[in-house]
Order: C-alpha cells, then sequence, then structure tokens
C-alpha cells in the first residue's frame, strides 16, 4: 500500500474536525445518531486529514533529500502521475494526470521524489493553475534545471456533480521555465507525454 505511510493523526485536529462533520450531517438533514453514521464524522475527520496532509510536508525538503550530482543533460520524463486534489471554492475533488520533465543541469533527483512532490501540493485546497504552479516553481528553485515543464490534465466534481453539470470536458494547465520556453525543446515534451510508449 504506497499511502500507507500516512497513519498519523493529529488528536486536537480530528477532535475538531469530528466536531464539525458532526455537524455537517446534522445539517443537511441525515440523524446522526443513525447506526450506519454513528462513526462517520471520525472517519471523515481522518479522511480530511489524509486528503490534506500536503499542508503538513516540505515539497523542498523532499527533493533536497534525493538530489544526486550528474552529468546527464538530456530531458527527464515522467508521465501520467495521477493525482487528486480538492477545489478551493467548493471543497470537492478534482483528478487526473501529471506529466513533469527537467532538463538537469549536474543535478538529478530520484525519480519517485517527482510524484511525491506533485502529491505534496495537491493534498491540500486547490486551483488547478496555482497546483501546476507551484510543482513548476518548487522544482525550478530546488533542482535549478535547465529547465522544467509541468502539464495538468484534470476533470473537475464541481463541474460534474454540479453547477455547469458537464459530464466530459476535462481541464489542461502548463506551466514552463527554461529550455521549455524555446518552442523546439516544448513540442518535444509535448510529442512524449502524447504517446502511448511507457
Ligand atoms: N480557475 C479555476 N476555477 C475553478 C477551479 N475549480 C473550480 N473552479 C471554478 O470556480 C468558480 C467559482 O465560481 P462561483 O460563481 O463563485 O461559484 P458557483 O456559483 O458555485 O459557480 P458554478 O460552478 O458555475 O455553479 C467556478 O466557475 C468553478 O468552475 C480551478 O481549479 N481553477
Ligand atoms: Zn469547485
Amino acid at each position: 500500500m504506497s499511502y500507507s505511510y500516512f497513519e498519523q493523526y493529529d488528536d486536537e485536529r480530528t477532535d475538531k474536525l469530528r466536531e464539525s462533520f458532526s455537524e455537517i450531517i446534522q445539517n443537511v438533514g441525515e440523524n446522526p445518531d443513525r447506526e450506519g453514521v454513528l462513526k462517520t464524522p471520525e472517519r471523515a475527520a481522518k479522511a480530511m486529514q489524509f486528503l490534506t496532509q500536503g499542508y503538513t510536508m516540505d515539497a523542498e525538503k523532499i527533493l533536497q533529500k534525493a538530489i544526486f550530482h550528474e552529468k546527464y543533460d538530456e530531458m527527464v520524463v515522467v508521465k501520467d502521475i495521477e493525482l487528486y486534489s480538492l477545489c478551493e471554492h467548493h471543497m470537492l475533488p478534482f483528478f487526473g494526470k501529471a506529466h513533469i520533465a527537467y532538463i538537469p543541469n549536474g543535478k538529478i533527483v530520484g525519480l519517485s521524489k517527482l510524484p511525491r512532490v506533485v502529491d505534496v501540493f495537491a493534498r491540500r485546497l486547490q486551483v488547478q493553475e496555482r497546483l501546476t504552479h507551484d510543482i513548476l516553481e518548487c522544482l525550478n528553485k530546488t533542482l535549478q534545471p535547465q529547465g522544467v515543464a509541468v502539464v495538468i490534465e484534470a476533470v473537475h466534481m464541481c463541474m460534474m456533480m454540479r453547477g455547469v453539470q458537464k459530464q466530459n470536458s476535462a481541464t489542461t494547465t502548463s506551466g514552463f521555465r527554461g529550455q521549455f520556453e524555446k518552442q523546439e525543446t516544448r513540442n518535444e515534451f509535448l510529442k512524449l507525454i502524447s504517446s502511448d510508449l511507457r
């Protein structure tokens, strides 16, 4: 279970969230004493802490611990990194995939740290644009690469389950720094992430 490392819940926060969720259950018209929902405030309190654990994490530190000096200076691409976040307007999920590339400048980073950085920023209340920007700027600052690129494709439950109720729309956001600001490099990256090669 790749995510089981997060088993620590802050007792004070769990208590407060439990009370909040108990009120929500009553306020939506449900009977909080019904057997099926008796433990729901506790479960929801823990689920919400899991989904927002990014606030307690430091993405730069995660990267710093796994930087190696290496002369490789071609593009490194990690694509199809699944992500789950919560939109800050409705606190409903938005989810999809992130694609990340960087061109090292004497330093490479452990590959698994790229998805970890995605999770640190996704597990908060977010908008897709800021999520994209947070990941981009963190990688740019910490790795100081020749270039970095981030593309996120996601669907927003707040546009599907409610509101405008569009089931087939997806949102793409992107950010490019350094070498990726050049058309040729950017195109190579976009071609790599659109190929089926795994
Ligand atoms: N730019 C951006 N907008 C988002 C994101 N997630 C949700 N939204 C939008 O946030 C907006 C909030 O608009 P409001 O008019 O205040 O909220 P609302 O009345 O619930 O809007 P509707 O969703 O249109 O019913 C909506 O247009 C959402 O689609 C995101 O990641 N980025
Ligand atoms: Zn929303």
